[in-house]
This record gives structure tokens, C-alpha cells and sequence, in this order.
């Protein structure tokens, strides 16, 4: 690959509009003052064919192997569609979302189980995209070791994934392609300039924080990922982290941009009231808790319902079934029978009690289709026996099954992995407890002082006299608590 072909290829993408120079947002949320839009060259195919040209090129003089190529959705599958088709190369297609009838996979394509996948991207800035499909690959049996992206914007990509045993083979970077436009005269030494200090003041792989100690002792703080650091991560950071697992992310996401930590436990009895109740508080939560088996009158219609109100309130739903069977039982409970839960529930949990065949049974169903558990750590009830030893033996048991089980129920915090969430019942405006052993702590204790991150709210909304505001107070006391944690880790 020569140098000339590059220059002339940057000054190609400059003219067809894919490297943009104003005011623009990065999917981070990030501002940036340079946006490379490669979604363009689907309707350049002189282009189109150049760019996979060099890709391939770049492949064959990394002497990469590999059994079949995968691009990342949308933008770079039709490049890896026209270099596996021109070379006779297996395609995998990855899937965004599962359907739900059919296969339900989410890796579409033939492959065995061990099999190397090599991933092709178009631009990359955190390179969050590349290891989201590489997850999705990783959980169909494949193996990834490398990936081969046009544009890298060198905002930490290449570390970021090399941390997690991907490496990445860069065609353009983002230098390159400010010295190719700048000596062209397409922009000015202060336009350069100005992109080159954004880059070098924006990367998005962050460090572990050098300890008092070794700042002391003259010793440079080893770099290694966010993950080690003590202090409190946000919704939005923690989304992010590598190991993360998709519908965590995807929860953190949606508590950041609602500014809501607050799950509702729709705890009704007729399906209408509980429709109602997700289409008035939908705006107000972050997730939605059922306990289906006490509508008098479920019918599969409500559940696409509820789904469809998910969709439109952005929440999660969270069928709160307590799974707590050997596998095989668990397996069918959560796929079949009068509910049929996996079809429309994103997450379940499950007691630890019948030991880690309870989460493979539930994982078998619920993880080809992008679902996630969480393990029954504590209880708020009065005389639970789930405390010390047992609590320790859940934490274990999820750090095993992390690829399906995504955090616990639980009164406080027990892991300090920010990758797992910690959700807690047993949440009212005033501390006290019900009749039936019920123990209710408040937002502030639960949120700031026990370490949580969700709070679980029931009767505290459905006995309000206005149920939306009382979950408004709620949304905005579990945010408030949220904000002051964050700001007390920092000082
Ligand atoms: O330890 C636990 C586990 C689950 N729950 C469930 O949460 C709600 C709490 O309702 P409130 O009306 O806020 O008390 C309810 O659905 C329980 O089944 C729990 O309370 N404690």
C-alpha cells in the first residue's frame, strides 16, 4: 500500500463530503470538530471499490488468517460484502437486534464453534463499536484476533482493544489525513491545528488513576483501564466499559439520557391498569418490573402491548420471576408455558440456590436472544436467609456466567466491578416496613450510602394519590442521590 494511493484517497473522501469539518457529535455524546461520514461511499462506486481494495491489500500484507469476515453494521458491510464476494471469502453478518421468530440468531452466516472471525470497520474513535460485534461474535463460539479499520480518528481505539486482545490495523489516521488535506490547501494551518488538539485532549481510553503514592515515589503510574479505579464511575462511563454486557449498557444508557435510576414495580392485578401505568410513568423510569403471574388476565396481546410501550417510553421490562429450579425446569419456564417470558422480558433473575445450572438453563434461552439475569443477592425482607457467605457465593456465581448475568437484587453494593448493576426493592420516601416483613430504606440510603444503583419502587407509586408525581419524586430523589455520590467521589 503505498503512500500516494492514501493521499489520493483522502483527497477523494474530502471531495465526495465524508470527512466534515463544523460542530458535530460523536455516538459518545462527545462534541467534535471533525466528523468522517463513510456512509457516503455507498453512492460512489469507483470509491467504494478503492476503499475494499485497500482493506483487502492491508489484510494480505498483515498476513492475517482467519475463517470468515465480519463487517461492523451498517456502514462497513458493504465493504466486507463486495472483498468477500470479489475473494471468495465466508461472510458472517451480525445482527443488531434478534428477531424474534425464526433462528433468533444474532450471527447469521455458517461457522463452527472455535472458528477466527476478522472484523472490518469503517472509522473508529473508542473502537466500542468493534468489540460490540465482537461480543456478539464471541458468544455464537467465535474467536476474534483482529480487526482492519479505514479511518481511525486516534482517540484510543487501538489501546482500548488491544486491552481486550484485539489488534487493530489502521489504514488512514486521523495525523495523516489533517497533513494530506493541509498540504492540498483544502484547510488551514488553523483548522489543524485545532482538530489535532481536540484529538490529543479527547482520548476516550482512560487510565488508571496514578495513586499518592506512586506520584511520590517518582514511579509512573502503570496504564491500565478505568475498570481498577476506586472512585465511582458515571451511568455514561461505565456504559462504555469493554467487558460490559450489552443490555447493561444499554440500561446505563437510558438511566443517563432519562436522568431516571428509578424501576417501577407494576405490582397490579388487571393487564389495563398495568398498560396504563407503563404508558403514564414509561417517560419517568429506566425499567419497568413485573410479576406476570399475578394478572388475572395476561393474554399474549398484553405482552406485545408492554412492548411496544417499552419501545416507545425507551424502558427496559424486567419480569421479576425469581427463577429458582435446576436447568432443565428453568429452561422451559422461561421460554415456554403460559407466558412464555423470554419473548418479551429483557431481564429475569434468579435465586443462586439450585447452584449454576439455574443461570446455564436460563442463559441457553435468553442469551441468543440478547436477554439478561440478575442474581438474587439479598432481600429486603425481614429474616432473609441471603446475607454473608450466600451473598459471597451469588457474587461468585455471577462472575462466572458475566456473559449472561449482568448484576444482582440487592440491598447494597457487592461487587465493585462497575460492569454489574446493582438493583434494590424495598425503596419508600420514609424508612420503615410493611406487615408482612417488608423493609423499606430510602432513595438516599440506598442510592448514596448502601452503594446501589437502581431503585425498585411498588407501593410507594401505586398508593400515591397521583401516581406520575409521586414517580417523578421519586425519579428526581434517586437522581439527586445519584449526582451527590458522584460528586462526593470525585473530591
Ligand atoms: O428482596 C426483594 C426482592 C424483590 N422484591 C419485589 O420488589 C417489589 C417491592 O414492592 P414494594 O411495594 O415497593 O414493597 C415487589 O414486587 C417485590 O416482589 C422485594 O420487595 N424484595
Amino acid at each position: 500500500m503505498d503512500n500516494d494511493s492514501i493521499d489520493s484517497l483522502i483527497l477523494k473522501l474530502h471531495d465526495v463530503n465524508a470527512v466534515k469539518f463544523g460542530e458535530y457529535k460523536l455516538k459518545s455524546g462527545m462534541m467534535t470538530p471533525i466528523y468522517i461520514d463513510l456512509r457516503v461511499l455507498v453512492s460512489y462506486p469507483a470509491l467504494m471499490n478503492q476503499v475494499s481494495s485497500l482493506i483487502y491489500e492491508r489484510v494480505q500484507e498483515e498476513g492475517l488468517q482467519f475463517d470468515s469476515v465480519c463487517g461492523v453494521p451498517y456502514t462497513a458491510l458493504p465493504l466486507a460484502t463486495i472483498i468477500c464476494s470479489r475473494h471468495e471469502l465466508p461472510m458472517l453478518i451480525r445482527r443488531k437486534e434478534a428477531k424474534d421468530y425464526g433462528t433468533k440468531r444474532l450471527v447469521e452466516g455458517s461457522f463452527r464453534e472455535g472458528d477466527i472471525c476478522l472484523i472490518i470497520e469503517d472509522t473508529v474513535t473508542s473502537g466500542s463499536s468493534i468489540l460490540e460485534t465482537a461480543e456478539v461474535l464471541y458468544q455464537g463460539g467465535l474467536k476474534v484476533t483482529d480487526a482492519i479499520v479505514l479511518m481511525d480518528r486516534e482517540q484510543g481505539g487501538v489501546e482500548m482493544l488491544a486491552s481486550q486482545g484485539i489488534k487493530l490495523h489502521p489504514i488512514i489516521s486521523m495525523f495523516k489525513l489533517l497533513n494530506v488535506l493541509l498540504a492540498a490547501e483544502r484547510i488551514d494551518a488553523k483548522t489543524a491545528q485545532s482538530v489535532r488538539k481536540f484529538i490529543l485532549d479527547n482520548n476516550t481510553f482512560r487510565y488508571k488513576r496514578p495513586s499518592a503514592e506512586e506520584n511520590g515515589n517518582g514511579v509512573s503510574a502503570a496504564k491500565k483501564p478505568c475498570v481498577e479505579q476506586s472512585v465511582d464511575l458515571s451511568y455514561a462511563e461505565r456504559a462504555k466499559l469493554p467487558n460490559v454486557h450489552p443490555l447493561a449498557s444499554k440500561l446505563l444508557k437510558i438511566m443517563e439520557e432519562k436522568q431516571s435510576n428509578l424501576c417501577v414495580s407494576a405490582d397490579v392485578t388487571s393487564s389495563e391498569e398495568l398498560l396504563q401505568l407503563a404508558d403514564s410513568l414509561g417517560p419517568s423510569i429506566c425499567v419497568l418490573k413485573t410479576h406476570v403471574d399475578i394478572l388475572k388476565d395476561y393474554t399474549a396481546a398484553f405482552s406485545q402491548k408492554l412492548q411496544a410501550l417499552a419501545e416507545k417510553h425507551n424502558f427496559l421490562i424486567f419480569e421479576d420471576r425469581k427463577f429458582a429450579d435446576i436447568g432443565n425446569t428453568v429452561k422451559h419456564q422461561y421460554e415456554g408455558g403460559l407466558y412464555q417470558i423470554s419473548s418479551w422480558s429483557h431481564i429475569v433473575n434468579a435465586h443462586a440456590v439450585p447452584g449454576p445450572g439455574v443461570v446455564k438453563g436460563l442463559s441457553a434461552v435468553g442469551k441468543p436472544l440478547g436477554r439478561g439475569c440478575l442474581l438474587i443477592a439479598q432481600m429486603s425482607s425481614q429474616g432473609s436467609l441471603a446475607t454473608g457467605e450466600y451473598t459471597k457465593a451469588v457474587l461468585q456465581m455471577a462472575e462466572e456466567q458475566s456473559d449472561f448475568v449482568f448484576g444482582f437484587i440487592c440491598g447494597s453494593k457487592i461487587s465493585k466491578k462497575p460492569e454489574f448493576i446493582h438493583m434494590s426493592p424495598g425503596v419508600q420516601m420514609q424508612a420503615g416496613g410493611d406487615v408482612l416483613g417488608q423493609q423499606y430504606s430510602t432513595p438516599e440510603e440506598v442510592l448514596c450510602d448502601k452503594g446501589s444503583d437502581v431503585i425498585i419502587v411498588g407501593r410507594g407509586i401505586l398508593e400515591a394519590p397521583d401516581r406520575l408525581e409521586a414517580a417523578e419524586s421519586y425519579r428526581k430523589a434517586g437522581w439527586e442521590a445519584y449526582t451527590k455520590k458522584l460528586g462526593r467521589a470525585d473530591q
